[in-house]
């Protein structure tokens, strides 16, 4: 069952088309992988599922009512489901760990800004429990042990953990990872590929990654599509992927 469906997708930029009628869907608990060279318009795609940008024309559906999520705010479709780390990690990097996840987890709390100033019983009451839930999270991602230390003093295999508890804090069905195995050496790369599947089969949502490590695209990704100067040059699965001529003709840069 189809979770977040874009159809005929353009972002222009000025004169650059930066994606071109782009068709992609993500099903339910899918790992997908979008990849293609430097400039191809991947972190585009990222911006405009999470309303930083907005399409130029198009539409992108979102949940059980394939609801369209174009024109809404960035905090909204946060709201609805859809959480996202970045390509530079970006964590508050001089509080601890424990304070970096449950920030995250405060786009969920329900208490007014009265509550919050006056620091009411149910304010506290909630507090309580996104702290509890924050340690939690912390124990499913192997950094419970960690959590008062700063978050800048982590290895950089653990901060895009931190990211990744940071992102799935705020409850989301979609998880949008750009670039998670960057600057990993291959330790970790290979430790990152049974974390994130760990993390879909754990809580249960669908995974959206901009990925340059092919090892890693083509072990844990489900499907995969390729975009090239902003056109889908190919869609399927990995062996389908590796073996496709396009595609390694946009990888080699001839043709
Ligand atoms: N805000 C913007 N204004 C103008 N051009 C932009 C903007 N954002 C992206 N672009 C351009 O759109 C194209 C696609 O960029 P994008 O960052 O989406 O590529 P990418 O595939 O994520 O690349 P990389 O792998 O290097 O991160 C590039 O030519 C880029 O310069």
């Amino acid at each position: 069952m189809k979770i977040l469906d874009l159809c005929d997708v353009t972002m222009k930029f000025g004169g650059l088309t930066a994606v071109n009628n782009l068709n992609m869907y993500l099903n339910k608990g899918e790992i997908i992988g979008l990849i293609g060279p430097n400039g191809a318009g991947k972190t585009t795609v990222f911006n405009m599922i999470t309303g930083v940008y907005t399409p130029t024309s198009g539409n992108i559906c979102f949940g059980d009512f394939n609801e369209s999520i174009i024109n809404k705010k960035p905090s909204d479709i946060a709201n609805l489901g859809i959480a996202r780390t970045f390509q530079n990690i970006r964590l508050f990097k001089d509080l601890s760990v424990i304070d970096n996840v449950f920030i995250g987890g405060h786009l969920n709390v329900k208490s007014n800004i009265i509550s919050s100033v006056f620091r009411t019983k149910k304010y506290k009451e909630e507090e309580k429990k996104l702290y509890d839930k924050s340690i939690k999270l912390l124990e499913e991602v192997g950094l419970k042990d960690l959590m008062y230390e700063k978050a800048s003093s982590l290895s950089y295999g653990k901060q895009r953990r931190l990211e990744i508890a940071r992102a799935l804090n705020t409850n989301p069905e979609i998880l949008l990872l750009d670039e998670p195995a960057a600057g990993m050496n291959p330790k970790e790369s290979l430790e990152l590929m049974d974390f994130i599947g760990s993390i879909r089969d754990k809580f249960n949502i669908t995974i959206l990654m901009i990925e340059h490590h092919m090892q890693v695209v083509m072990g844990i990704c489900e499907r995969i599509y390729v975009l090239d100067y902003g056109e889908k040059i190919a869609q399927g699965i990995p062996s389908e992927i590796q073996n496709n001529e396009k595609v390694i003709e946009a990888y080699l840069g001839v043709g």
